[in-house]
Formats: C-alpha cells, structure tokens, sequence
C-alpha cells in the first residue's frame, strides 16, 4: 500500500480508536517494540511545564499524551529537592493555567503544598502521564511527516515503545540533569559527596565540616540549613552573586520589581534594588560576596543568572557561622586546597553546583535547541516554536510564569492545526453515506 494511503486509513481508524497500538517486533517474552499512533502532541516530561501543556491543550479540546521518566508528576519537586524548601516567589507569581492556589496557602508555599497544588491540577484536567517511560530518541520523519518518539518503560527490561505523533511538546526542563564538576584528587576524598539534588535535611551532618560548591539559591539555602542542624558549613563563592532580601518594605522583591518596572526603566529599578538591599543588608563584599557590575534584574535578563533571594544566610555569613571560601584547587584524602593556597579538612563536600537540560541527548534536531546548552536558540518569548510541529515549554529561564506563558501559546498555535485538520477529515470520517 502506498504510504499517505496507509497514513489515512490509520488517521481514519484513530478517530475511533484513539491510540491505536500494534506490536512491531519481539517476541512474547518482552523485549519487544510497540508502536502506537497518537492523534494529538505527544509532551515529554509531566513537571510543571507538561502539565500546564496539556491541561491549556485540553481547554481547547485537543487530547495529549504524556511521557515522564519518573514514577510521579513534578518529579523534581518530589524527588530532588531539600525538606526545608518553599517557593521564593510569592504564590500569585507561581500558579499554573486556569487554577489558582487555594486561598488558605501562605504566600510562600511549602514544597509539600505545592506538589499537592500540581497533583490537584492534574486531577482537575484529568491529566494521566504514562510514568516510567523515559524518552530517548525523537525524530522528525520527513518522508511520513510525523515525529517518531522512542522511549525505554522501566521495569519491564528492554520494553521500547514508539509514539508517532504530529506535534512534539518538550518539557524535560532546565533542570533535567544535575551538574557534577570534577575535581583533581576527587576519588581520594574520604568522606561524602553528593550534589543537592540528594540533600534532604542537615540532619546526618550535625557537628560535622561541610564544605557547600555553589552559591546560587540552592547552595545559600542549605548552608543555612546546615547551621539549623548544629553543622559547620564553609561556601565555596568563585564568582561575583546579586544577594536580595526575599523581602523589601512590606512585599515581596519580586513582586515590587515588576510593579517598579511597568514604570521606570530597568536601570533605574536596579539601582533602586540595590540601595534598599545595601541597606538591609549591609555591602556584601565585606563578607566576601562581592557583586556583579550589571544590576540583579539587568543580569536575569541578559544571561538567566537568578539573583539569590536570602531567608537568613546573609545573617549566618556575618555572624561567621558560614565561612566564605574560594574556588577548589584539589581534593586531598581529609581535606581540601583552595586556589588561595589554604588547606582545610572537610568531613563532607556538598555540590550546588546547578542543573542542565538533556534535550541534547535525545532530540534529533539541529535548529532549535543549542547543541551544548540544550536551550532553544531564539531568545524570551520567542523560544517555545520550532519547525515541524516541535515545541518547547518551560526553558524562558523565568520560572513557573514563564512556563504558563509558553504552554497557552503553543495550545493556541496547536488548535489552529487540529481544527483545520478536523475540518479536512470529517468528509471521510463523518459524512452519510450518498444516496
Ligand atoms: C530547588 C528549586 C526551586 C525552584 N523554585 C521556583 C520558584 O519558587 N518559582 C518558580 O517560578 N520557579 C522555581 N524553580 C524553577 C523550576 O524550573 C520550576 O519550578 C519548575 O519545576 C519547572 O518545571 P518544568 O516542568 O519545566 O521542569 P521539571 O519540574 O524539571 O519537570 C520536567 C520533567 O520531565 C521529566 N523528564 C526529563 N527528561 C525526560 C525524558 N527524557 N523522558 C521523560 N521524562 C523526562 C523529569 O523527570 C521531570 O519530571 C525552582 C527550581 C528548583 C530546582
Ligand atoms: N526556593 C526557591 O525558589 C529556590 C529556587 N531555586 C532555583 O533553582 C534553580 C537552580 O538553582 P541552583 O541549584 O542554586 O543552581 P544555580 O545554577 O542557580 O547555581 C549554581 C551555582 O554553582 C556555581 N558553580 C557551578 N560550578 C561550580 C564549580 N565547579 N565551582 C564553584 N562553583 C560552581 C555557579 O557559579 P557561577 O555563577 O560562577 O557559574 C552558581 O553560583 C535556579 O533557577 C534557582 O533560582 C533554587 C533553590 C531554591
Ligand atoms: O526559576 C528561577 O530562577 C526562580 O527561582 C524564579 C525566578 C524567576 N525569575 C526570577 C527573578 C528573580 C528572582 C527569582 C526569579
């Protein structure tokens, strides 16, 4: 059979069978590949992103499908992230598409209040991800005109499954993978080291040396959690950091700055940020954070770097329970050796040394995601279109708003096809047969 023929007999099967599954290869005992034709986009990834996807997508009567690696939505927020943890931006700034937070949350939800909004929101939309599926390969077919989308099923040893599809959301995230540094001397260090993504609580380092990589969000926060917990943390700072006051003349920082710039300028917002912050604050260089030349939300807007929101640290690195430290030089068997020649014995090294996407690793594609950074090329708001029906929800670099922003855009832009598309199948699918 000729393959557009074959391509709308399976288009005009699916529309009463909406995923039409046949079994390619294998035999009975698994191991085997099974494809299967689904109607709508296929999204991948059921975090935040995904879901805001696939409940706007829903809205406008266009059914998806979603792939999460993991065994749970919001896999990040479940899975890899510290006990203490809240959201930094006040909740009005974080909710998703069409559901708000409850109005009995504080303003700053607890990572188990947000997990339980997400879980809420997926059940109003009625979303069900197919977990445990991790995707590994996806392919634009040009002779077909569809995305091929190759994924491994945990548990099921040597389980593949393809999903062909015509529209391909990705919402794998900017903080797919964890990023790990190397360091000479890293196998003779004795002690513990692990990246944030596996800290929980400071609980197992009471009374112990800790030495913290990294002073972005994660990093301040838990060497303050470190000092709760009776712990001895040292922060490793190599380059120049915007700390803020989560907090500045009754409201939120984030919340009075982008109120400040619907009328003044950046520069000036800046500059602004900057004085209330030196004087709550005091002039961070002194304790060894020196700031960078750019103002905090200049910086955020040309190269994605967040500002640090402080909930106590500043207080606890003034007050010399959290030591400031240069970059590593080596590791040594008890200790460590910075650049500044300085030795010092550490029980436990803790890198918060930040995430990366994994688009790279699975998406066969050459032009709208970066090769080394796996963000899309075309800069804020322009990034969430590819060609060929590929999307990309959730890499803005500007959080859970960003995300919503994406995911009405590419629903909207979605349902122009579908419909269209539905118009030009309903003579074959639907119309009475011609007397
Ligand atoms: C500690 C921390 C705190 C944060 N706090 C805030 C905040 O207060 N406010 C804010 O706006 N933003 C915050 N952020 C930013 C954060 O990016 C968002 O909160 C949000 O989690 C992003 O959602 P996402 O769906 O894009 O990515 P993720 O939440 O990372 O979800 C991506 C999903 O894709 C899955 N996945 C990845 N690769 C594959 C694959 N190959 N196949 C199948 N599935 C895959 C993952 O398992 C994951 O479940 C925070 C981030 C971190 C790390
Ligand atoms: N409550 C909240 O809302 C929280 C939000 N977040 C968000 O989560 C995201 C991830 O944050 P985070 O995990 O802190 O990661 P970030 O990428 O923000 O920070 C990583 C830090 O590690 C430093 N670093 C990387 N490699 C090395 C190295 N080899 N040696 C020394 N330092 C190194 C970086 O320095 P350099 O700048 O020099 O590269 C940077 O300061 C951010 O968007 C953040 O805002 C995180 C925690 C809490
Ligand atoms: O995703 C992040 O980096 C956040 O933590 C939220 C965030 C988005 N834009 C910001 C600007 C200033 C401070 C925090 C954020």
């Amino acid at each position: 059979m000729e393959m557009g023929s074959y391509l709308r007999e399976i288009e005009g099967k699916l529309s009463n069978d909406p995923f039409l599954t046949e079994k390619i290869s294998g035999g009975g005992g698994g191991g085997g590949m099974r494809r299967v034709w689904v109607p709508g986009p296929v999204i991948v990834g059921a975090g935040p992103s995904g879901l805001a996807a696939a409940a706007c997508l829903k809205q406008r009567g266009v059914p998806s499908m979603l792939l999460e690696r993991s065994n749970c939505i919001a896999s990040l927020w479940q899975l890899k992230t510290y006990d203490r943890l809240r959201l930094h931006l006040p909740k009005q700034f974080c909710e998703l598409p069409f559901m708000g937070f409850p109005g009995d949350f504080p303003t700053y939800p607890s990572k188990q209040q947000f997990v339980k909004y997400l879980e809420d929101y997926a059940e109003r939309f009625d979303i069900r991800p197919r977990f445990n599926e991790m995707v590994a390969e996806a392919e634009y077919d040009r002779t077909l005109g569809f995305w091929r989308v190759r994924s491994k099923r945990g548990g099921c040893r040597g389980d593949e499954m393809e999903y062909v599809c015509r529209w391909l959301i990705v919402a794998t995230g900017e903080n797919a993978e964890a990023v790990v540094p190397e360091f000479d001397g890293m196998t003779e260090f004795g002690g513990s080291i692990k990246h944030t993504s596996l800290y929980k609580s400071g609980e197992e380092f009471r009374g112990k040396k800790v030495l913290v990589v990294g002073c972005g969000n994660s990093g301040m926060e838990v060497c303050l959690d470190l000092c709760e917990h009776s712990a001895s943390p040292s922060l490793v700072v190599r380059d120049t950091v915007h700390v803020l006051p989560r907090e500045m003349l009754g409201r939120s920082t984030f919340g009075l700055s982008m109120w400040l710039l619907k009328w003044f300028p950046i520069r000036l917002v800046d500059g602004f940020l900057l004085m209330v912050s030196r004087l709550m604050l005091g002039d961070t260089a002194r304790f060894g954070l020196d700031r960078p030349i750019m103002g905090p939300l200049r910086l955020k807007n040309m190269s994605g770097k967040t500002p640090v929101l402080d909930v106590g640290t500043l207080a606890k690195i003034k007050t010399g329970h959290i030591k400031i430290r240069p970059s590593i030089k080596r590791l040594k068997r008890q200790a460590v050796e910075f650049v500044d020649g300085r030795i010092e014995r550490f029980d436990s090294i803790i890198l918060a040394t930040g995430y990366r996407s994994n688009v790279p690793s699975w998406l066969k594609e050459g032009e709208m995601f970066g090769k080394k950074d796996g963000l899309p090329r075309r800069p804020f708001p322009n990034g969430w279109k590819g060609e060929n029906g590929l999307y990309a929800v959730g890499f803005t670099k500007r959080g859970l708003l960003g995300a919503s922003m994406d995911a009405k855009r590419i629903a909207e832009d979605i349902e122009r096809c579908w419909k269209a598309e539905a118009k030009l199948s309903t003579p074959t699918t639907l119309s009475p047969p011609s007397t």
